[in-house]
């Protein structure tokens, strides 16, 4: 009993964290992303130093912390930390250039499909099973909180809706980038158990050695200099961005060593939809009749995995199906 509510008590605690740290993170990564700089208002393309500066930041803070612990050998095979780590990175490269094309609120909606691909790609790749009323449950939150988040948007003129297909393409990419991550995690999981530090080690590790390669090929690096000695303001929202994404990414792990890459991305994307919610009913605004019914799929979708994890399966506990 004590230690199920122990995993009960750390799974809130590592959802809440999660949900605090990506809060900050989400409203500098939007400032940075779609602001306008300058008089000329100009756009911060410079999409793959600043997944850089956030995968460098993360190595850093992952070897900090493994520095202080005594850690047992990971006997992970690098093959799994390098293939997660280049579809970890090419999955947050192609949403944060998503957003040249298309605006905040649409990426949002658009990755708000996450734990689908996730678990899909779990099965088929990551060696996961699942009884059938987890599909049911995923599919649940995902449709409310799309139907939630969803807005109509009129398009005007062609070369926008160009660029909307540019964008959705790019989401797209994403969301199979996000679902085989997922797989690959699982596999680390199910067949090294490492800690979380070493995932998150190890991940950013790799992912900051491919994008400096990238970088410099493609000469970006230079590019996001002038970018930054231009508009210095940039440096101070990228160090926020940075550090709460770190932090943020920790409670990340912990999530994915200890609960599965599948609850991790119910737990962001559920973490999405409150903060939606929130700004809703915060500002006073009404909800539409159609982000009512979305919002009791939500809660139904959730309340109904909590119960049925809580009755038949928990979530410490894992399927291998050998
Ligand atoms: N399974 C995971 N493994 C490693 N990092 C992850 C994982 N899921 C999320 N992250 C990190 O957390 C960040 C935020 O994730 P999320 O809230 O799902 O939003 P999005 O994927 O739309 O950026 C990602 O950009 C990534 O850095």
């Amino acid at each position: 009993m004590i230690n199920k509510n122990s995993t009960e008590i750390r799974f809130i605690f590592f959802a809440s964290s999660i949900f605090f740290c990506y809060f900050i993170y989400g409203m500098l990564q939007e400032k940075i992303t779609r602001g306008k700089y300058g008089e000329n208002n100009e756009k911060f393309t410079c999409t793959l130093s600043l997944v850089l500066v956030q995968c460098i930041v993360n190595l850093i803070f992952a070897q900090i912390l493994m520095l202080s612990w005594k850690h047992e050998k990971d006997s992970t095979r690098k093959l799994y930390y390098f293939s997660s780590a280049l579809t970890y990175l090419l999955g947050m490269v192609s949403s944060n250039m998503a957003l040249q094309w298309i605006n905040y609120p649409t990426q949002v909606v658009g990755k708000a499909a996450k734990p689908i691909p996730v678990m899909v790609l779990g099965v088929l790749l990551g060696r996961k099973v699942y009884p059938i009323r987890k599909y049911f449950f995923v599919f649940l939150i995902v449709t409310g909180i799309v139907l939630f988040m969803y807005k109509d948007q009129t398009k005007t003129v062609t070369e926008e809706s160009q660029g909307m297909l540019i964008g959705e393409l790019l989401l797209f990419l994403s969301l199979t980038m996000d679902g085989l991550t997922g797989a690959v995690q699982e596999r680390i999981k199910s067949e090294s158990s490492p800690t979380a530090y070493s995932m998150m080690l190890n991940t950013n590790w790799w992912s900051s050695l491919i994008l400096s390669v990238g970088v410099l090929v493609s000469g970006e690096v230079f590019k996001f200099a002038v970018f930054v000695t231009q508009y210095p303001e940039t440096l101070i929202y990228l160090t926020g961005f940075a550090l709460t994404g770190a932090l943020g990414q920790l409670f990340i792990f912990f999530m994915v060593s200890e609960f599965g890459p599948l609850a991790c991305s119910v737990v962001t994307t559920t973490r999405k939809f409150f903060t939606v919610l929130a700004s809703v009913l915060f500002f006073g605004n009404v909800l539409l009749v159609r982000q009512w019914i979305g919002a009791i799929i939500v809660f139904t979708g959730l309340l109904l995995d909590i119960l049925y994890s809580k009755s038949r399966a928990p979530p410490a506990k894992r399927v291998v199906n050998k």
